[in-house]
């Protein structure tokens, strides 16, 4: 059998909710993908997961990147893990799925850059799944085919019910603000020149010097702006809006993606989607499957390490941007 007739083997590292959720979806609704091994510093969820979806697991990290049968790896540990665990992938000319962020500072980002850059072949795919989501696609072919007329500003939404309170300012830029930054990069095909963060009232559950809402403004190569709030405890759902504002029109996704309106006893009403699963549940499929393709013929087919570097980047100059309340210019690194 032809390798690119058989399962593709996949390692799954980092079990915990993102990791479990990918594990089984590769398990379950992945055409043409196995998962081989599972990791996880967690011993008892990895034997959990593994026992489910049939794998075997492997202790150390590293050696389940480096294990025979594996011919592919899914990165879903904390992105501090994940500078090291890229690098065995590609020193092993393993395709690799890591989820976002790419690492936790500009210069292992860019070491990855160079890194791929020296094994001559995309390897790297990043976990930027709004770009799979068939909202934003159509937004996407939207701006492409000009039917907005220049778009000259981005307006973002970005707010989660609850998280842990590690879940400091700088986090949320790292984690989670970095999904719009790839989503504005994405939409306008431009890189990010500039951040200023607005750091106004905080929420009374937010652990003190937790700024939360707080107001991204970023400037683009071209001059746009493109402006995200980011709230991670409202307390109420998963609510993820994008509008873009062109000069013959505008337009805006994720206004009530799941909002099925109810009319009973002269009320009406709907829910809103609790969380990013339940938002982006299509995305994440449609990633993976289009990853596991991809993988099968030694590629990606997605959001590459350049992605993942310079929202890395963008993000490291946010974070001073909170720090300092300035505004930080983003200087890229030379792209390969
Ligand atoms: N794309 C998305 O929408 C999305 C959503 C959630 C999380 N994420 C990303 O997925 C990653 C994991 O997030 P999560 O919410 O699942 O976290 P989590 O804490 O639930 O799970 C992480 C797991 O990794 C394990 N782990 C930690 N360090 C490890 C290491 N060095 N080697 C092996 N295992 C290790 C932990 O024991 C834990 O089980 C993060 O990068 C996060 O940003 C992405
Ligand atoms: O890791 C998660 C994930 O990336 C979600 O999509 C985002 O909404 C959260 O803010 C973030 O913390």
């Amino acid at each position: 059998m032809s390798d690119l007739q058989r399962d593709l083997r996949i390692a799954v590292l980092g079990v915990g909710m993102m990791g479990a959720f990918h594990a089984d979806a590769l398990a379950t609704r992945t055409k043409g993908a196995r998962v081989v091994v599972v990791n996880d510093f967690a011993a008892e969820k990895a034997a959990e997961v593994a026992a489910r979806v049939g794998a075997r697991v492997v202790e150390d990290p590293i050696a389940a990147i480096n294990a025979p049968e594996v011919d592919a790896v899914l990165i879903a540990t904390p992105g501090k893990a994940h500078a090291e665990q890229v690098q065995a992938c590609l020193a092993a000319g393993k395709p690799v799925l890591c989820e976002k962020p790419l690492t936790t500072d500009e210069e292992s980002s860019y070491a990855l850059v160079q890194a791929e850059a020296a094994v001559g072949r995309p390897l790297v795919q990043l976990g930027f799944m709004r770009r799979f989501d068939a909202e934003y696609a159509a937004l996407k072919d939207l701006i492409t085919s000009g039917g907005l007329g220049n778009p000259l500003l981005v307006h973002c939404t970005h707010r989660n019910p609850a998280v842990p309170d590690f879940f400091n300012s700088e986090f949320m830029v790292r984690d989670s603000v970095v999904h719009e930054v790839d989503v504005a990069r994405f939409l306008l095909d431009e890189e990010i020149t500039s951040v200023q963060v607005l750091r106004g009232v905080a929420t009374s559950s937010a652990p003190e010097g937790t700024w939360d809402p707080m107001i991204v403004v970023f400037e683009t190569e071209s001059g746009r702006i493109v402006t995200d709030e980011i709230s991670v405890r409202t307390g109420v759902a998963y609510e993820v809006r994008t509008e873009v504002v062109g000069e013959t029109g505008s337009a805006m996704i994720g206004l009530d993606q799941s909002l099925v309106r109810t009319s009973t006893d002269g009320r009406w009403g709907g829910q809103i989607t609790p969380g990013f699963v339940e938002r982006f549940g299509q995305a994440y499929d449609t990633e993976l499957q289009r990853w596991v393709a991809a993988a099968k013929q030694g590629t990606i087919d997605g959001p590459g390490v350049w992605d993942g570097y310079a929202a890395v980047a963008v993000c490291e100059a946010g974070v001073k941007a909170v720090q300092t309340g300035e505004k930080v210019a983003v200087a890229l690194k030379a792209k390969p």
